[in-house]
């Protein structure tokens, strides 16, 4: 069996080597002539796979190590009878401790503020429930859940009233609630002034040309992981924001591997054989002297510095910035999510219920 997959998805050598011969390639340049022969594809969010790609190749399975599935034209994988799986909520930790890190770095006092989070799956619903348990004020739109799913449901008014916003959907085009550009110019000005928007589910889901135009008026303090037209992300716009970074929320390592296994998973059951167990020793690291939340998550992940070298290697690069966003992702070192450290010496009762709401051990 010939597996064609792109060299960013960790581990796939070794999960996916039992089953067949693997090629890697970078994930943009997959294209019609290296699939015409695989029987598989495994991709990241980089490959549109649609038929252009696999029109008259043999491929009968697809996997997408993401969460996201907006670069797959399923209705086409459908006709063809292709299989498709991807990694829903592999990278959920990841995404939500970015934004705590976000939170913590550009607005200290957020735990006071109310925190409105579009789009309340994986990652907001996982968001949601940590803040609830931090005592933090929230309230969460999704159109698609019930009040029983997340008791602090609110209309999309009620949402934009929060002082800070989280956004967490896929980007959609069709349906009842689509959401490409759900924040275009008319929604970004019913925002409250001096908010805090974070953009990391999709960059279209918020017109970038009107918040980089409004910014000035409204000062509001922004966050974006994500970026419409990746990699060629608008500079003036990286340099208006407070954290900009090369759409790198979920990847934590743990998120990365998680992403990897469920496809190799969803592979199997579409082989019919048993999914092969695995027995990984979880990597704990000592932190001490914790006096705050927000130390703690600074201590372990500090987005600032993903911010930092987005705008060393981004600004004044000219043509070349999509290879430069490029490779910060590929080249992204080894991060580890809150529950590899464990907090000693914590003499506050409090500050340690917190810490373990977030998934920090305690010892
Ligand atoms: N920045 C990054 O590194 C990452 C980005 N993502 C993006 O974030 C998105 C969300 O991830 P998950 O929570 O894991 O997905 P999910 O599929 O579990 O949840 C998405 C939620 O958005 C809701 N939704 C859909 N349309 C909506 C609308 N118009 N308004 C409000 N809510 C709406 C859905 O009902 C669903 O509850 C993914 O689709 C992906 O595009 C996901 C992981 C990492
Ligand atoms: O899972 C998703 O959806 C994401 O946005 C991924 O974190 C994107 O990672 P790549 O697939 O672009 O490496």
């Amino acid at each position: 069996m010939k597996i064609v997959a792109d060299e960013n998805m960790p581990l796939v050598r070794e999960l996916f080597s039992p089953y067949g011969e693997v090629t890697t390639c970078p994930g943009r340049e997959i294209d019609s002539q290296q699939v015409k022969d695989a029987d598989v594809l495994l991709v990241r969010s980089i490959t549109r796979v649609n038929a252009a790609l696999l029109e008259g190749s043999r491929v009968r399975f697809v996997g997408s190590a993401t969460v996201g599935v907006d670069h797959v034209d399923q209705h086409y994988l459908e006709g063809r009878n292709i299989a498709f799986a991807n990694a829903p909520g592999c990278n959920a930790n990841a995404v939500v401790q970015y934004v705590l890190s976000a939170l913590f770095r550009v607005r200290p006092d957020w735990l006071r503020q109310t925190v409105g989070i579009v789009g309340c799956g994986n990652v907001g619903g996982r968001l949601y429930r940590t803040l609830k348990a931090l005592g933090v004020d929230c309230r969460c739109y999704d159109p698609f859940l019930t009040v029983e799913q997340i008791p602090d449901k609110c209309s999309f008014e009620e949402v934009l009233d929060a002082s800070i916003l989280c956004l967490h959907t896929p980007l959609t085009s069709s349906g009842p609630h689509p959401t490409y550009h759900l924040f275009d110019e008319q929604v970004l000005r019913r925002f409250s002034p001096g908010g805090l928007l974070l953009n990391a589910g999709r960059g279209a889901v918020v017109d970038n040309a009107a918040l980089l135009e409004l910014l000035p008026e409204y000062a509001w303090q922004v966050v974006l992981d994500v970026w419409e037209n990746e990699p060629t992300v608008s500079l003036p716009l990286l340099q208006a924001v407070n954290i900009g970074t090369p759409h790198i929320a979920g990847y934590s390592w743990d998120g990365k591997i998680n992403g990897s296994r469920m496809v190799r998973d969803a592979f199997c059951d579409w082989l019919g054989e048993s999914q092969p167990c695995s027995s990984e020793k979880t990597e704990i690291i000592d932190l001490i002297q914790m006096s705050s939340l927000g130390k703690a998550v600074l201590a372990v992940y500090d987005v600032a510095g993903d911010d930092r070298q987005m705008r060393a290697e981004l600004l004044g690069k000219g043509e070349s910035i999509g290879m430069a966003f490029d490779q910060l992702r590929k080249s992204y070192p080894q991060r580890l999510e809150f529950q590899h450290y464990r907090v000693r010496g914590c003499s506050d009762r409090t500050l340690e219920q917190q810490l373990a709401a977030l998934g920090f051990r305690s010892g």
